[in-house]
């Protein structure tokens, strides 16, 4: 039998100041089910190895396991400030469960993995055990003063730097697509966090200030490579040196440096005399949450990848906007600790019970870099694809940001079923054709967004 081979007998090192990683394991229905079998149901009998390696974990006696299921009847229930996957967070919450119960909450342990609930092939028993998990009411506390505390030092450091932005494009390359299209990447850096943020911007009329601004003693060259430049650049290097020569790098005027700035006597630190953009209406924007799996790794558990492909397409068609590309991947958490997330969403909690679980907060993301990167652009009314409102509230807060309309995404598959072509849908590898997805995870995930984060799309009547 292809056993638990973490279960071998390796030794056990048990350090007096272990830390835990984390709560996990008290949530983990294995884990508690398992020593409660242990004892109620194998008694001592029970001899593999791991559950001499658990006696020795500080934090999960014997006693205390056999504690807690003691406390609680029903057999499969662990411990008591986990909810039920069924159950609400907390009573503002919209959520559609009925089964508030927040005094005392258990987790059964669902029933097509009670099969596999053999104590001796129970795959939770290699994890260090961890500390008591904070109670909810703790996890919010502690995610609320995180949340103040970190915008509080975001306003601190605003104000220390009034003339410096939060974030500045350090790089800008036009990217061809295979339709014939083309946008420039801007590449960002910022203040607070080492991630390189970006911007996908449609259209020659948004440009970036701070990517546009003469740094001291670059050459023409300098900016060139920095893409500092207007119109396209040429290839200059098949030519014949006298001809390569003879040609300006770009296509139009503008490559402007230190020495053309000085001979139009122009004042250096800034831009405004340099670049007219041309006017544009109000830009379609997109701010677009880093999701790997959705994106990339043709994962059908979200809709992140078709989004983005829908947002990017409509730009195109307008000829002109903007996505505002942020590296907060899992709403914040990390793609580590997304996937942890989804192996409690496989247990059947929600999106939001297993962030929380995982002590984090439901939604961790931030707009301030979103903020400035739209402000560097010169965006300051804008026409924002969403259906989160939350989305729209953050982004304006504290800036001179309008959103003068919302531009609903509606999933294709939802769409799909409403208008009864759902059936038309080609699979292909890895997505639906034009990389549409569907399918119940994925209903799951967008009804959730519905219910408790308050998104703005209609739910299909027949889910
Ligand atoms: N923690 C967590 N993050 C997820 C999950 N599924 C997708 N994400 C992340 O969610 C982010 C996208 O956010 P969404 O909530 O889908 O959409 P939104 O950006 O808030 O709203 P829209 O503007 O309407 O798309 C990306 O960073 C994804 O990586 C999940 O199950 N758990």
């Amino acid at each position: 039998m292809a056993s638990d081979i973490s279960m071998n007998d390796a030794p056990v090192v048990v350090h007096s100041d272990y830390i835990p990683r984390n709560a996990i394991d008290h949530m983990n229905p294995f884990f508690f089910k398992s020593h409660h079998h242990a004892h109620s149901q194998y008694g001592h009998h029970h001899h593999h190895s791991h559950h001499n390696a658990l006696r020795q974990q500080p934090y999960t006696t014997p006693t205390v396991v056999v504690a807690a299921a003691a406390s609680h009847p029903h057999s499969h229930s662990i411990a008591k400030d986990f909810p039920s996957p069924s159950s609400g967070t907390d009573s503002s919450s919209s959520s559609s469960s009925s089964s508030p119960s927040s005094v005392d909450l258990q987790i059964p342990v669902p029933r097509h993995l009670s099969a596999h609930l053999d104590p001796c092939t129970a795959p939770s028993y290699n994890t260090p055990p961890a500390t008591p998990p904070l109670t909810l009411l703790e996890r919010q506390a502690a995610a609320a003063a995180a949340a103040n505390a970190n915008a509080a030092s975001v306003v601190e450091a605003k104000r220390k730097n009034k003339d410096d932005p939060l974030a500045w494009c350090t790089a800008r390359a036009r990217i061809p697509t295979p339709d014939g299209s083309e946008y420039f990447l801007h590449i960002y850096e910022n203040k607070m966090d080492k991630k390189e943020h970006l911007a996908f911007v449609f259209g020659d009329a948004i440009r970036s200030q701070s990517l546009d601004r003469v740094q001291p003693n670059e050459t023409e060259m300098d900016r060139i490579k920095r893409g500092a430049y207007t119109g396209r650049l040429q290839n200059t290097v098949d030519l014949p040196t006298q001809q390569q020569e003879s040609l300006a790098a770009p296509t139009s005027s503008t490559v402007t440096t230190t020495e053309t700035l000085a001979a139009m006597d122009v004042d250096q630190n800034t831009t405004s005399s340099m670049v007219t953009p041309a006017p544009v209406a109000v830009p379609l924007v997109r701010i677009h949450s880093e999701c790997f799996t959705g994106e990339i790794g043709h994962s059908a558990r979200c809709d992140c990848g078709e989004q983005l492909d829908e947002a990017i397409r409509l730009m195109k068609a307008e000829g002109s906007g903007v996505v505002v590309y942020l590296r907060q991947e899992g709403r914040g958490i990390g793609l580590g600790e997304k996937l942890k997330a989804y192996n409690l969403q496989d247990l059947g909690y929600d999106t939001v019970m297993a962030n929380l679980l995982l002590n984090h907060g439901a939604d961790e993301r931030t707009y301030e870099v979103a903020q400035a990167i739209l402000e560097d652009l010169g965006l300051n009314q804008i026409r924002l694809l969403t259906n989160n409102p939350d989305k729209m509230e953050k982004i304006e807060k504290d800036s001179n940001i309008k959103v003068m309309d919302r531009v609903p995404m509606m999933p294709k598959s939802w769409e799909a079923i409403q208008q009864g072509t759902e059936a038309e849908f080609v699979v292909k590898e890895g997505a639906v054709e034009n990389k549409i997805v569907k399918g119940k995870e994925l209903d799951k995930y967008l009804k959730v967004k519905v219910e408790r984060m308050r998104h703005l799309i209609p739910i299909p009547t027949s889910l």
